[in-house]
């Protein structure tokens, strides 16, 4: 059993407590692009006039013109929103919840107010990123990876994958909200920046460290190419997934027994492994990653391991892939690993906090034993 993928992805990177951030927030970090509203002052006065003096019409003309006010202030100028400051929270409504597995799901947020967060900082250029979720009542926060947009999506939508952590406060905190609840975020933060020339990533995903797999994968330039080992421990969570590796060889009548020994995968036809082309529908994480292989032209190879069958990405396994990917060519070879926090401590060692903030920290593990061809190791 690989305990590594049992561990919490990002527990030494989360924040500490947002002692500092006062409950009310939201209102701070909202700023408007309008031309100033009426004043509530003068417009109740005059509605007051008109009704008679009313106690109970003032009050309800009152409310009226408040939300009006809200209103004009939220979406004058034909709706543009505002963009937020990296630290400061913003409101978003939950409008999806795709179940993945028994444990993960995809949520869909949408700007609750007129205010959102850098949508271009988010996806454009180079950058990996994630933005922090609040948990209101403790006041904490913690980090979500971003999944690239899929084609249906609002252009002002975001999202995420995120397993429901056995008692985890602010993943059992989202799984909880009811679809139309608000939640607040901030950022994005930048947690890599891919470098320019990038030719050749192997890509060790644990869990959901395919989220951050998939931004890597959409930004990947037209020379790049890409190889994912995606490990989880369940079928359902990759369910309808099918090897490339494996479905390349079997296609191509060559046995499969190398690759299944590189990996430590049992060969009884009655075990569903790495090879089995499972012919069911995918779920909506290995939908998403398969769409984004398609769009990339054969570019991205996608392997899954799964540790309920047997199958395992193994020291061996990467040995072969880093051998393979080698090359006498001046290229940036990166290898990336993404995961909970035992996962990646386990192939790279643990990143390390450093003025306040994290650094990926030396390299240990059992990558730090094997022969990287030129591969940079990059932890996420
Ligand atoms: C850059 C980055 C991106 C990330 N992206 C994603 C993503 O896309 N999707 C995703 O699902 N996650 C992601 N994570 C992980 C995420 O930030 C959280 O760490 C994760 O959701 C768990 O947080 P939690 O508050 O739910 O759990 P926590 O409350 O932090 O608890 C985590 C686990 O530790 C246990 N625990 C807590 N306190 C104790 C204690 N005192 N003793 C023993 N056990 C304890 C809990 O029972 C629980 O199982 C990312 C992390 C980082 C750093």
């Amino acid at each position: 059993m690989n305990t590594a993928t049992k561990c919490i992805r990002g527990n030494i990177a989360r924040p500490t407590r947002l002692c500092s951030i006062p409950l009310q927030v939201s209102c701070c970090t909202r700023r408007y692009t309008s031309a100033p509203a009426p004043k509530p002052e003068s417009g109740r006065r005059e509605q007051a006039r008109r009704a008679g003096g009313s106690y109970t019409s003032i009050l309800a003309t009152l409310a009226v013109s408040a939300t009006a006010g809200w209103a004009i202030h939220e979406y004058t100028d034909a709706g543009t929103p505002s963009v937020a400051k990296p630290a400061d929270f913003v409101r978003y409504a939950v409008v999806k919840k795709e179940e993945v597995s028994s444990t993960c799901s995809i949520f869909t947020l949408k700007p609750a107010a007129g205010t959102l967060i850098d949508m271009d900082g988010l996806y454009e250029g180079r950058a990996i990123t994630s933005v922090q979720f609040k948990q209101p009542q403790l006041q904490i926060a913690r980090a979500y990876t971003v999944l690239p947009p899929v084609e249906e999506q609002d252009p002002h939508e975001l999202r995420f994958l995120i397993r429901k952590e056995k008692n985890g406060e602010v993943s059992g905190y989202l799984h909880r909200l009811p679809l139309g609840a608000e939640v607040e975020l901030r950022g994005p933060s930048v947690d890599y920046v891919l470098p320019e020339n990038m030719r050749k990533v192997i890509f060790l995903a644990g869990g959901t460290g395919i989220a951050p797999a998939m931004q890597v994968a959409s930004k990947l330039g037209q020379e790049g190419d890409m190889h994912i080992l995606w490990a989880t421990r369940h079928r359902e969570d990759c369910e309808g997934g099918v090897s490339d590796t494996v479905a390349a060889q079997e296609a191509s009548g060559w046995s499969t027994l190398g690759w299944r020994s590189l990996f430590g995968i049992a060969s009884s036809d009655d075990r569903r492994d790495v090879s089995a082309a499972t012919g069911q529908d995918a779920n909506a994480s290995v939908a998403q990653l398969e769409a984004l292989k398609q769009t990339r032209n054969g570019a991205v190879k996608v392997d899954y391991f799964v540790d309920d069958e047997g199958s395992f990405v193994t020291p061996k396994g990467v040995t072969e892939l880093l051998r393979r990917n080698g090359s006498e060519r001046d290229e940036c070879r990166l290898l990336i690993v993404s995961g909970p926090e035992g996962f990646v401590k386990y192939w790279a060692g643990p990143k390390q906090w450093s003025g306040g903030r994290e650094v990926q920290g030396p390299l240990g593990g059992v990558l730090s034993g094997l022969n990287l061809h030129g591969h940079q190791v990059i932890k996420l």
